[in-house]
């Protein structure tokens, strides 16, 4: 396997779907989107990627964190064929469509969930990022960060701990230097971590850390001006000098629970099982007999808030299904309506004799 691939991330996963591309294919990772191109890494150094147009026809396009496969044009510039299939995936409605699926980055290993342990920590929303991480592919990973402001970090992580099972919680201080050095070991060579988390609870902060240098803002790298091409996103993905790569962003502020089914009944597996307890099967929590959601609140062993949480994103789910759903039916009626267009232009050419 080559070994400047393993950097960037490629694994026998990837290696699998890529063996049987004939000479002359090439695989590299999406580190950056432009306007009217991709960023993309490979074992000979960085290539400017345009989409071929078989590719384009399919309507997916690659997204940062992608491995794709490419055709040389020459040492600079290549054609992207096909985006090998993604191990992880991030998504959120795209807002210029209706039911539109906007990816945001792909094959990230790890995310960290990142809150601060002040105003911002709320115990709804985590449930809601992890819900979204494990639907993702990727392992949720929480960070409670500025530690320095909060009274009882200790007492905040164990609460944490008790609505994410099993997800690994660090609690770190950027001011104070603590809790920071655990973190490199997600960073060990081929690993891409990603972050999650509300404007201003410190993720610049934590990547300036761990890069140990202040980085340039993404947006502030103008390098391709001269040929009129600029950045169109904030994201970029990064190798950092001692392994491991990181992808920087803010695009994951506004991730809805695009595709959440799973995801959201593994956030929720205490639920799930109760649920399956309970004395009939269709059972609606509500005013039936035998409810073992209602016996678990009633016991004090469910908190009735998370159940209501819970609720609350099958609702939203349900509702993201339901407008897919609706973008479905209008794009099969737009491809019906062209169709017939079509076929009206077909007869009348023959009324006329074209
Ligand atoms: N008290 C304290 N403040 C911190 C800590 N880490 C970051 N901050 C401060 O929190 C503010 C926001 O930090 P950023 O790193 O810009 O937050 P961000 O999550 O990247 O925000 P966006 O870029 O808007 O998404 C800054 O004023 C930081 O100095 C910490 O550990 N303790
Ligand atoms: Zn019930």
């Amino acid at each position: 396997m080559d070994p400047i691939l393993k950097k960037y991330g490629w694994n026998s996963f990837f290696e699998e779907s890529f063996k049987d591309y004939p000479d002359g294919y090439e695989a590299g990772r999406v580190s950056i989107e432009y306007k009217n191109g991709f960023k993309v890494l490979t074992k000979d150094g960085e290539v400017r990627g345009k989409v071929s147009g078989k590719l384009r026809q399919t309507g997916i396009r690659p997204s940062v964190g992608d491995w794709v496969v490419i055709l040389r044009d020459d040492s600079r510039t290549a054609s992207i064929h096909s985006i090998l299939p993604r191990k992880s995936k991030f998504s959120r409605k795209d807002p210029g469509r209706v039911a539109g699926e906007q990816v945001i980055v792909t094959n990230v290993d790890h995310v960290f969930i990142v809150t601060s342990l002040n105003r911002d920590f709320n115990l709804r929303r985590l449930e809601r990022y992890v819900a979204i991480a494990k639907e993702s592919g990727a392992v949720p990973v929480v960070i409670l960060s500025k530690s320095d402001i909060c009274d009882d970090p200790e007492e905040r992580r164990k609460e944490v701990e008790e609505i994410a099972p099993g997800i690994s919680v660090h609690v770190i201080s950027a001011i104070k230097n603590t809790g920071i050095s655990e973190l490199m070991d997600y960073f060990s060579a081929g690993n891409t971590v990603a972050l999650l988390g509300s404007s201003g609870v410190g993720k610049s902060t934590l990547i300036n850390m761990i890069m140990g240098y202040e980085r340039q803002k993404v947006s502030g790298i103008r390098e391709d001006d001269d040929r009129g091409r600029h950045t169109t996103t904030e994201r970029e993905l990064i190798l950092l000098d001692g392994g491991g790569i990181i992808i920087d962003n803010p695009g994951m502020r506004e991730l809805q629970l695009w595709e959440a089914g799973e995801g959201l009944k593994e956030t929720f597996s205490d639920i799930e099982e109760l649920s399956r307890l309970c004395k009939f099967s269709d059972c609606k929590h509500d005013t039936e007999p035998g409810c073992a959601i209602k016996k678990a609140i009633k016991e004090g062993t469910l908190s009735e808030k998370r159940y209501q949480s819970y609720l609350k994103l099958q609702r939203e789910f349900l509702a993201v299904e339901m407008k897919k759903n609706i973008g479905l039916k209008n794009m099969e009626k737009k491809k019906w309506k062209q169709i017939s267009k079509y076929a009206n232009q077909i007869r009348k050419n023959k009324e006329k004799g074209i």
